[in-house]
């Protein structure tokens, strides 16, 4: 009996070890396995049932000893571990300086004060020396929307990285922490902007809207989050406006956003009169003084109004860890007051291993309590040693290794986004391993090309400081290295690669061009810069219209773009209507034997090909083979019927839209001795192609969204009536004490015009956001109407 308990636990303590890498992989194959166990992770906690939770504590205190034993055997395989030794022989001041570092992101929905707090954290910084609003007066516009429009629409387009060092006062003394920041877009056209930072920093701050709370983009956001693991504080802002209210944002974190949360603070005076909060861990007032708030004022004596609040409060935050940390739950249980040490180490053991958020609030216009949210960045957000990076080691058949921010290791960086700028193509690197020099040589692990780093510097927004190098765990850019956004570099010795960031399929295409053809070359020029930066920003030319066709996240995604080639490129474009990016598949399996017989006087033209054409497992792609022996169709050929079966892939016969999930196999043939030219068979594959495929039962395929709508309770009835008549498959609906949250499934097709009917549906208080979820086949009616204009176009185009 004993022994198989024993045998139970071990492997129990294996899997939740198993459990444990898995969370803090920075890899988005684990995106959903994270988000299946976050979501497991609900409240243990019941008054009621006290021994329960006695048990449950020592259980897994009991396992903890058995998984450090496995840990232990299992560091002793060098192929799995191999720089586990590595760590344990960080030296003192290496740990030091990463104890200090903080690479984090900031993301929200659109508008809830991203880029407004993030001026606030350059001006307290010192980076900068006088703060500038989002659409201000001034006109001079914030400091990291630095594109002209950004400045005129007030919206974020692009990430923007800077960094800055903070002074906290920790014990009386003064401890300088170095900070890498991104701000990021809320507009969901932009997300992967979101995307490719998250991918490579190690926290974030969640910002939220005082009087909104979680809103439809801060569900996007979390599931960004949740796809890389990251680690979240949250910060209320706008805690000055009307009808501000930080509790509904904590109960929405708690319930919509299922991840345990507690605030950290309570406000002293709301809306107009909001003058500062109180810090629930120490017990003390904290205001802001001074013109722009620089000056923090703490005080012993917390207003007498606020005491029972500021209690109650307390009581809650030592509760909510009790349920996600074994140690406060002891304490919890003995019934004893744990210490500020204890409720802040707790606070930041549970942020960094995703079981909890820490709920800050404050008001970035106002110029309050912006200083607390930074101090939490550092009190509670990892440094780059305390987060898991993988890479796959091709050389041990892509074996999976720890990364480890230690300066003196071999190089390993990330290339993840790339920024044309007035001196060359620009590589935003982030160093998980080693040093990066100026004048070093680095591998990039995909081309296996090796280039010399010629200059490094650190961006703030858009202005750039020279560096020599750039240690373990930081972020940078570098000039002159040609590559592509998510591509691996090492120094040469290591075979790394480090997985990419999840990019989406664009969704919406239009055909463009330059009004004059003078402008052709500039016109190609920007095209090329805005696809190698933006790779949900995709370019083809249609080869039958010659068209150009552009496609992206949305209207406003490639709207930006038309207008930027007008300001940066000086080029003005005719466009025309958006599109919906259909895609075409076949779903029967049909052989083919085509034979091209051409014969015009002298030489001819002469290739069959023979074979069969059939819907691959998945519509992940399309899928060419050859099956040929006794050679009746050479290699040279075989490679020219490839050619033209990928090349029909790009224009489906149905629609003129993409192929997906088609396979082509050619088994057979034929070649004339004198007739036969890579051309002809090229041309024949593709003929085959056409016919076997209106054989072969074709369907269109049309994009659909995850669709989040969120709105005040009374409107519930008018949106499902408004998602009825889309044909929307409704998978789940939350109400809260005010608002809903309704997700959908909605084809993109259905959702033109959606914005403009929910505003008047909801009297404007209702909103929504959308992202690619898969290709789903079309209703047949919409396929017949689809395919009968496109004929009627084909026709007319040939008259
Ligand atoms: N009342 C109030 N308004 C604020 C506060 N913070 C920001 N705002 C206003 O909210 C609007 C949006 O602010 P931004 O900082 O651009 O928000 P954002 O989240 O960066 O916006 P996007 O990046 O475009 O999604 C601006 O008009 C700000 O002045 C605040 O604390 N209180």
């Amino acid at each position: 009996m004993r022994v198989n308990g024993l045998v139970r636990a071990q492997s129990a303590a294996l899997s939740s070890l198993r459990n444990g890498a898995r969370l803090g992989c920075r890899s988005p194959l684990s995106a959903s396995q994270h988000c299946a166990s976050t979501a497991a992770l609900q409240p243990l906690w019941s008054r009621d049932a006290n021994w329960v939770r006695v048990r449950e504590v020592r259980a897994r205190r009991w396992q903890s000893g058995a998984a450090a034993a496995v840990l232990e055997q299992a560091s002793a395989d060098p192929s799995t571990l191999a720089q586990e030794t590595i760590i344990e022989n960080l030296n003192p001041e290496e740990a030091a300086r990463l104890a200090r570092v903080r690479n984090i992101g900031i993301a929200a929905h659109i508008d809830s004060g991203k880029t407004t707090a993030t001026e606030r954290v350059l001006f307290y910084t010192g980076r900068i020396n006088s703060i500038h609003e989002v659409r201000g007066k001034d006109a001079v516009g914030a400091k990291m929307d630095s594109m002209d429009l950004e400045r005129e629409k007030g919206i974020t387009i692009q990430s923007a990285a800077t960094f800055c060092d903070w002074v906290k006062k920790e014990n009386g003394k003064d401890e300088r922490y170095h900070i890498n920041l991104i701000d990021t877009p809320g507009h969901i056209d932009f997300t992967i902007e979101v995307e490719r930072a998250l991918r490579v920093l190690d926290g974030a701050v969640m910002i939220l809207c005082a009087v909104s709370g979680v809103q439809s983009q801060t569900i996007t956001v979390d599931r960004q989050m949740r796809r890389y693991n990251i680690p979240r504080i949250s910060f209320v802002n706008k805690m000055d406006r009307m009808g501000a209210n930080p509790w509904k944002a904590v109960d929405q974190i708690n319930q919509k956003l299922r991840i345990p949360a507690a605030a950290l603070q309570v406000p002293i005076g709301r809306e107009d009169g909001f003058l500062g909060v109180v810090d629930l861990v120490r017990m003390k007032a904290i205001y802001n003084e001074g013109a722009k708030g620089e000056t923090i004022v703490e005080k012993d004596e917390i207003p007498a109004d606020l005491v029972e609040l500021a209690k109650e409060k307390r009581a809650k935050l030592i509760e909510t860890l009790a349920d996600v940390d074994d140690e406060i739950a002891e304490i919890f249980l003995d019934e004893r007051e744990p210490t500020i040490e204890q409720i802040k180490a707790a606070i930041r053991r549970a942020t960094i291993s995703l079981k909890f958020t820490p709920v800050l609030m404050g008001s970035a216009l106002a110029d309050k309590a912006v200083q607390p949210m930074l101090d939490a960045v550092c009190d509670y957000l990892p440094n780059p040693s305390e987060v898991e990076n993988l890479a796959l080691d091709k050389k041990r058949q892509e074996a999976p290794v720890k990364l480890v921010s230690y300066n003196s290791l071999p190089f390993v960086g990330l290339a993840f986004k790339l920024e044309e700028s007035n001196f060359g193509q620009l590589t935003y690197i982030r160093v998980y391993q080693g040093t990066l020099k100026k004048g070093m040589n680095v591998f990039n692990a995909r081309s296996d090309k090796r280039v010399k780093i010629p200059k490094i510097v650190r961006m703030h927004s858009d202005e750039m400081e020279e560096v020599q190098e750039i240690g373990a765990g930081e972020i940078c850019a570098v000039f002159g290295v040609d590559c592509a956004s998510g591509d691996t570099f090492t120094d040469g010795t290591l075979g790394y690669t480090m997985t990419s960031m999840f990019v989406p399929e664009p969704v919406i295409s239009l055909s463009i061009k330059p009004k004059n053809t003078k402008d052709t070359p500039n016109f190609s020029k920007a095209m090329s810069r805005f696809q190698r930066e933006d790779p949900t920003f995709r370019v083809h030319v249609d080869p039958e219209s010659q068209e150009t066709i552009i496609s992206g996240m949305g209207e406003l995604h490639l709207d930006i773009y038309v207008e930027r080639m007008r300001r940066e490129y000086k080029v003005d474009c005719e466009t025309g209507q958006p599109q919906v990016a259909y895609r075409e598949t076949i779903t029967s399996h049909v052989p083919f034997d085509h034979t091209l017989k051409k014969q015009t006087g002298g030489a001819g033209d002469f290739a069959r090909v023979i074979g069969f054409m059939e819907p691959t497992e998945s519509l992940a792609d399309n899928k060419f083979e050859q099956r040929i022996s006794g050679g009746t169709i050479s290699e040279k050929f075989l490679f020219a019927c490839e050619k033209g079966f990928m090349a029909s892939c790009i224009k489906g016969p149905l629609l003129g839209h993409k192929v997906l999930g088609t396979s082509m196999v050619i088994n057979d043939g034929a070649t004339h001795m004198t007739d036969s030219s890579e051309m002809a068979f090229k041309m024949a594959t593709q003929q085959a192609f056409r016919k076997a495929f209106m054989a072969a039962k074709p369907q269109v395929l049309e994009p659909l969204m995850k669709t989040t709508i969120t709105a005040p309770n009374e409107f519930q009835g008018n949106i499902v009536g408004l998602l009825n008549k889309r044909n929307a498959v409704i998978n789940d609906t939350e109400i809260g004490p005010e608002d809903f949250t309704l997700y959908a499934d909605c084809s993109l097709n259905s959702m033109f015009g959606f914005s403009t009917q929910l505003r008047a549906a909801t009297q404007g208080k209702g909103e929504f956001s959308m992202e690619f979820s898969h290709y789903s086949p079309a209703p047949p009616q919409l396929q017949k109407e689809l395919v009968a204009k496109y004929e009627k176009a084909q026709k007319d185009r040939n008259k």
